[in-house]
């Protein structure tokens, strides 16, 4: 990935070239005016071009239309103090952000702005809104920023597209539309999505100013007057994405083991637990890999390590499509066959027990024959962990019985 800063002052373009490449390891190409951002521009692709708006042969922002017009690159306008009129005019264009070169953080918003744009090639946004003007301005907004936009035109259709595509980050939407209004909209979501799977900004130009609160306490994470300016739109929209990667890394830090990135054991016991009256299936497969003290005495913690990761990652190849996998501790799995019986169970994970043992992990020590020892327990009318520890006991028989098995019950 490549950025392009053009500014004449060698002392604001070296800081901003040293954090870039810092903090993103991207390339970083310096042009002290128009001319030389000129002939680079035509070398090389890039990322964003950070400009200033005055160069020493070019005013008044001329790079930043030449950039968007002719480049069609995202850019980032680096500027001293703007009066009211300029910074209309300047956001206008259709950049990404102007910064003001007056502050300690101004560099690192831009380095962060750039991560930002990077990532928001990925983000879908939906935007919900009956007003077609007001739906296309506010896509020309995200679309400035590189995000994925895919527009509803009311409540009904932007559920029918949440169904579709599930990997939508966040809602924008309007609260007047026909059928089911904004409000109603984001209850009917939140029945079944939670904060960290999808964040939302409501919009309107309704003047009830009880409007925002209702928004928030039915569950948007915020909220904007219409007509708004570009700056707190984007602002609106980086913070809410800030704290929804926030509140998603606290969610895998509390629910993914930090070194094989499996369930852990307290999330496994949130999904499975306390359902005992539940009609249907549930057997449990309790999984220690064979002598593995021996793989660190012999080769190290480290390939100790990378065989755990090789393992927990097999295991989700296998079954964490439908199943729930989980590391429990050590070289202890378990895996949750929800809806298959012991019978099923035991034959899957003797399929997967093969498969182990006809592909030893390649690790920096070499390939490493791994087996495991297994016990299959189908949970009846009792606990999970009543289920979990008969699991334990049929385990240790198969240990004792010479390992890399699966005993059932
Ligand atoms: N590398 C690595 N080792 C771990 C980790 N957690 C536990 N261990 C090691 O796993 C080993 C488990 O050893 P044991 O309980 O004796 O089991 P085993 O050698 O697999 O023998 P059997 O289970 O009887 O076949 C110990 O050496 C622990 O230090 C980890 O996160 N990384």
């Amino acid at each position: 990935m490549r950025i392009l800063i053009v500014e004449d002052s060698t002392t604001v373009s070296k800081i901003l070239k040293h954090l870039i490449m810092q903090e993103l390891s991207y390339q970083v190409d310096v042009a002290p005016d128009m001319s030389s951002a000129l002939t680079l521009l035509e070398q090389h692709n890039y990322f964003v071009v950070v400009a200033d708006l005055n160069l020493p042969d070019a005013s008044n922002g001329d790079i930043v239309r030449l950039v968007l017009s002719s480049y069609k690159t995202p850019c980032i306008v680096l500027t001293s103090n703007l009066d009211a009129s300029q910074r209309r005019d300047i956001l206008k264009l259709g950049i990404v952000d102007y910064i003001p070169k007056d502050n300690r953080y101004s560099y690192q918003y831009v380095v962060k702005l750039i991560d930002r744009l990077y990532r928001n090639q990925q983000v879908k946004v939906l935007v919900a809104d009956d007003s077609v003007v007001s739906r296309k301005f506010v896509r020309m907004l995200l679309e400035h920023h590189l995000f994925q936009v895919i527009e509803a035109n009311d409540g009904e259709e932007a559920l029918a597209v949440l169904a579709r595509e599930p990997d939508i980050q966040l809602l924008i939407t309007d609260y007047n539309m026909p059928k089911i209004d904004g409000v109603e909209l984001i209850l009917r979501i939140r029945e079944s999505y939670n904060r960290e799977d999808i964040a939302i900004i409501g919009l309107s130009n309704d003047n009830d100013e009880s409007l925002s609160a209702k928004f928030i306490k039915n569950g948007a994470d915020d909220f904007l007057q219409k007509p708004f300016v570009h700056e707190e739109f984007h602002c609106r929209v980086l913070n809410t994405l800030d704290s929804l990667d926030m509140m998603r890394n606290l969610w895998a830090k509390a629910n993914r083991d930090y070194l094989t990135k499996a369930y852990t054991r307290r999330y496994f016991f949130t999904e499975h637990n306390g359902k005992e009256g539940e009609v249907g299936t549930l057997s449990v497969a309790l999984i220690d890999l064979d002598f593995f003290k021996k793989i660190n005495d012999t080769h190290g913690h480290d390939v100790g390590d990378q065989v755990l990761v090789e393992f927990a990652q097999r295991l989700e190849n296998a079954f964490g499509a439908n199943f729930t996998v989980a590391r429990f501790g050590g070289e202890e799995f378990v895996v949750a066959f929800k809806g298959l019986d012991s019978t099923k169970t035991t034959t899957l994970m003797n399929k997967f027990r093969d498969q182990c043992e006809a592909n030893p992990i390649s690790t920096t020590a070499g390939d490493l024959s791994v087996s495991f020892s297994c016990g299959v327990a189908t949970k009846h009318n009792e606990s999970l962990d009543h289920a979990l520890h008969r699991a334990d006991e049929l385990l240790y028989q198969a240990k004792r019985a010479g390992r890399n098995q699966v005993i059932s019950q």
